[in-house]
């Protein structure tokens, strides 16, 4: 009989840990509309310290956030955001930008690394002289680490480079940090100087840091006070928003370090490899997500595999009928990785052809 469940479906599974509920227990509030609630602002000052930005914002998720940012880059009626085909922002955000915001998106394709040749951005931007047919180019989004890759990481050369180029064209840069601390972590770079080309950055608590609820937007003064009236539009003014914002405090105290350690699991987990009928890209796991493909003469989807992983107490999340996405989190131990490793492997025996996979 399972006992415990090992939740891999994602890195905004996690629950609050005690500290985070006293924590949240005993938050000073006030009504974050009105004025400030004090731990709301303590938060914001943190997070602005931390991205070496002007100011932050808190907002409900990552998807208020990236929405919030691209409608105050492109307020003006015409706009247009240069975005990865393959970025959150264009696939899972309900293209809120667009129908929420009027904003029309211009999608380059993703490489597998997650970034977006700056040869193809540059040629995306549009030509002013032609305003009486083109939208106007106002805005250029990244996405660090890049979740639909497997995680990866966009180096600060490149984000640099992209930087470049929108301050040469008059653009601005938004990065969708949802896991900005894991691209840090990975890449032994600290975020101030990660997202120091950004005009402004979305950054998840609720994913690897392990805060039960929010993301924070951060960028200049100017910029996060039209933030804040258009959170109150869409109805993201919160009032005693500080219980959520004292967990998130405890998060970024409690949870960064841990974030190494979830990629070091998610490396452990890329010995799904070692598996007959499964194949995992191992260069792609640089942070916290593992990709697996199921491969062909192995007679299992991804959802039966999952429906059996359930049985054993392990949750997954099937991409598509031969793909499962893994999202390593912080309470995932290494002795769920290996038990993990295991239910896999006698999932796969018996059920892989002779010659599958050669
Ligand atoms: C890369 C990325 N950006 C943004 C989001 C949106 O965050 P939320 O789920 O809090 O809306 C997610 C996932 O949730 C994500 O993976
Ligand atoms: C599914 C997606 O929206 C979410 N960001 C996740 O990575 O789990």
């Amino acid at each position: 009989m399972v006992t415990q469940t090992i939740d891999l479906r994602s890195d905004t599974v996690t629950k609050p840990t005690e500290t985070m509920r006293l924590a949240m227990a005993k938050a000073e509030v006030d009504d974050d509309v009105l004025v400030y609630d004090p731990t709301a602002r303590q938060l914001e000052k943190e997070m602005a310290r931390v991205t070496g930005k002007e100011a932050a914002l808190f907002v409900p998720s990552g998807t208020m956030g990236n929405l919030i940012s691209v409608l105050v880059h492109c307020e003006i009626r015409g706009s247009e955001v240069i975005l990865g085909d393959n970025s959150h922002i264009h696939i899972y955000e309900n293209g809120g930008i667009s129908t929420l915001g009027g904003v029309h998106p211009r999608p380059v394709k993703n490489n597998d690394d997650g970034t977006i040749d700056i040869g193809l951005i540059q040629t995306a931007i549009r030509n002013p002289d032609f305003e009486i047919c083109y939208p106007k180019t106002r805005l250029i989004c990244l996405e660090n680490s890049h979740a639909n890759t497997g995680g990866r990481c966009l180096s600060v050369e490149y984000t640099d480079q992209v930087g470049e180029l929108a301050k040469k064209h008059g653009l601005k840069l938004h990065i969708d940090g949802a896991r900005i601390f894991n691209a840090s972590a990975a890449l032994k770079v600290p975020v101030d100087r990660l997202v120091q080309a950004a005009d402004s950055v979305s950054v998840c608590l609720s994913k690897g840091l392990g805060a039960p609820v929010g993301s924070v937007i951060v960028g200049t003064e100017a910029f996060i006070a039209r933030a804040r009236i258009l959170r109150k539009t869409l109805g993201g003014g919160m009032r005693q928003v500080g219980v959520l914002c004292a967990a998130a405090l405890v998060a970024l105290q409690e949870n960064v370090p841990k974030l190494v350690t979830d990629h070091k699991n998610a490396k452990t987990l890329a010995g799904l490899n070692k598996i007959k009928g499964l194949s995992v890209d191992i260069a792609s796991v640089e942070t916290n997500i593992v990709y697996f493909e199921i491969l062909k003469g192995s007679h299992i989807t991804a959802l039966k595999l999952g429906k059996i992983m359930e049985e054993h107490g392990i949750l997954l999340m099937p991409d598509s009928s031969s793909r499962v996405r893994i999202v390593i989190h912080h309470q995932v131990s290494a002795s769920d990785v290996q038990y993990t490793l295991s239910c896999i492997k006698q999932a796969m025996t018996g059920v892989t052809d002779e010659n599958c996979g050669t």
